[in-house]
């Protein structure tokens, strides 16, 4: 495989070479469902999907695995605070599970709003207690955790390695630590794996330490060992995981002997306004929102026109520019369909070596480090050369010229859904075709000509569309059945 990818673990690009020929293992963690998703909730989801793409063109069998946290994120993101589901469930006057099933489903809706292939496995935290205990007794056996009061912590000190993910040194971390208001952690570094429910806590399981919750490090490591086993291929998330999130998967794995993720990608924020957008901080435009108003494959377009490593600064004015881009593209590609129907068989030479440097520039684009920026501008270059030789080119090479806008545009890049394709006449369209015939209709009643007066209301009627002569003039509806 010719793929490249910016591995977070190595600081460099290596080659994206799987460890089983044929099979790649993926893990993208994914959303804490407590609100509604936000724009920067589909860029990871959008960018991985990309990969997944190329790498299901590529022939690879692909299993991606992308969880649902449904316990144990809490609001500070370290081991203080509240849970956010059990947080927004009393807000709410919900159970803890209905905000979970109200916000996954909310997430899913977009995610299939912007084409974004299903998962192949979706675990839910919740659903896999038993493993991220049995994680933590091991961990316990090991002597890199310790029980204190009924909650279990992860003891950093224990494993040396801590800190290779994010660069960061224990030293200075350790320095600008909080001190825990309860001094139950040896080290402030320690994260917990297991957490005591406290009295009136909602969200609890038995544990061999009483009863408690899961910490939210320990769901991934024990799901994506679950279902991709050791040493699976790439492990993803945004970089606000990066530390601790991810170091600390990294620990539990590595310090329970297991050989954990290969490589490591984060994709960088969106932003808004310059900060980071986040429903902890309401400093967010709501996906479902978006989706309402534009195009979703416009949306998905916009993400795509930034490199997934550099921040994306979300404007109106961008969004606006990235619908007249995914236009133009979406044109052009009904056009080649169009064309292609009356064309005169043969080849065109000049557009066969267009498309031979467009399907070139593309992949090299993609395989480098996923460079969906460079893969778009490619198809922009293709353009004005496709216009020129629009007219006069030849079926065969306008039907490769469809292949390829279908394998590039939809099967890797995922832009080009049926749905887009079709020219479909909609509901105004349609309304607005009925008031003009009959406003013709009426311009035939005062000339007297009843032939064609009638004529078009008996083929309206054939069409299901019934007229009637009101006093205050022609009337129309659908016809019931
Ligand atoms: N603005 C953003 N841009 C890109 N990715 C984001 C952004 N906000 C969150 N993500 C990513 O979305 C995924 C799910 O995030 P999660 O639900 O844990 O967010 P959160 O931290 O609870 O919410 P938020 O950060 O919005 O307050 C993570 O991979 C995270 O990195
Ligand atoms: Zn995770």
């Amino acid at each position: 495989m010719g793929l490249v990818i910016y591995d977070t673990l190595a600081r460099r690009k290596v080659p994206f070479e799987p460890a089983v020929p044929g099979h790649v293992g993926i893990y993208v963690c994914g959303p804490t469902v407590y609100s509604d998703p936000h724009l920067g909730h589909a860029r990871g989801p959008v960018v991985y999907d990309v990969l997944r793409r190329y790498l299901l063109h590529k022939g690879y069998k692909v299993r991606f695995v992308s969880n649902i946290t449904d316990v144990g994120h809490l609001t500070d993101d370290a081991d203080e605070g509240e849970d956010k589901i059990v947080r927004r469930a009393k807000l709410e006057r919900l159970e803890p599970m209905e905000v979970a099933d109200k916000y996954m489903w909310s997430y899913f809706d977009a995610m299939q709003a912007l084409n974004v292939l299903r998962p192949s496995i979706t675990p839910r935290a919740t659903g896999h207690i038993p493993e991220m205990l049995e994680l933590t007794q091991r961990l316990l056996e090991r002597g890199v955790a310790y029980e204190r009061k009924g909650s279990v912590y992860f003891r950093v000190r224990a494993f040396p390695e801590y800190g290779k993910l994010s660069g960061k040194r224990l030293e200075e971390l350790r320095a600008g630590a909080r001190v825990e208001v309860r001094e139950e952690k040896e080290d402030p570094l320690d994260f917990a794996l297991w957490k005591a429910a406290e009295p009136g806590h909602i969200m609890r399981w038995k544990s061999p330490w009483g009863e408690g919750y899961p910490g939210w490090h320990i769901e991934c490591t024990a799901m994506s060992l679950k279902y991709l086993g050791e040493g699976f291929d790439l492990h993803a998330g945004g970089i606000d995981l990066q530390f601790p999130h991810h170091e600390c998967e990294i620990a539990q794995a590595e310090a329970a002997g297991f050989r954990f993720a290969r490589h490591w990608m984060h994709h960088n924020h969106v932003l808004l306004q310059g900060e980071k957008m986040a429903k902890s901080t309401g400093n967010l435009v709501l996906l479902h929102d978006l989706l309402k108003a534009h195009e979703p494959m416009a949306l998905r377009f916009y993400l795509l026109q930034t490199h997934y490593r550099s921040p994306m600064d979300f404007t109106w004015e961008g969004l606006e520019a990235a619908k007249r881009g995914y236009a133009r593209l979406l044109q052009a590609y009904r056009e080649v369909r169009g064309r292609k129907k009356t064309a005169p068989p043969g080849t065109t030479p000049e557009l066969e070596r267009a498309l031979d440097a467009l399907e070139k520039a593309f992949m090299e684009a993609i395989e480098d480090d996923l460079s969906t920026p460079e893969a778009l501008a490619a198809f922009f270059t293709f353009l004005p050369e496709l216009h020129k030789l629009l007219p006069e080119a030849k079926g065969e090479s306008l039907a490769r010229a469809e292949a390829v806008f279908h394998t590039l545009g939809e099967e890797i890049l995922g832009i080009f859904p049926e749905r887009v394709l079709e020219e479909k006449l909609s509901g105004p369209l349609l309304e607005g075709l009925i008031e003009l015939l009959l406003e013709l209709r009426e311009e035939a009643r005062r000339a007297k000509d009843y032939e064609k007066s009638d004529r078009i209301r008996e083929r309206l009627r054939a069409l299901g569309v019934i007229v009637e002569d009101t006093k205050e003039g022609p009337k129309w509806r659908l016809e019931a059945v």
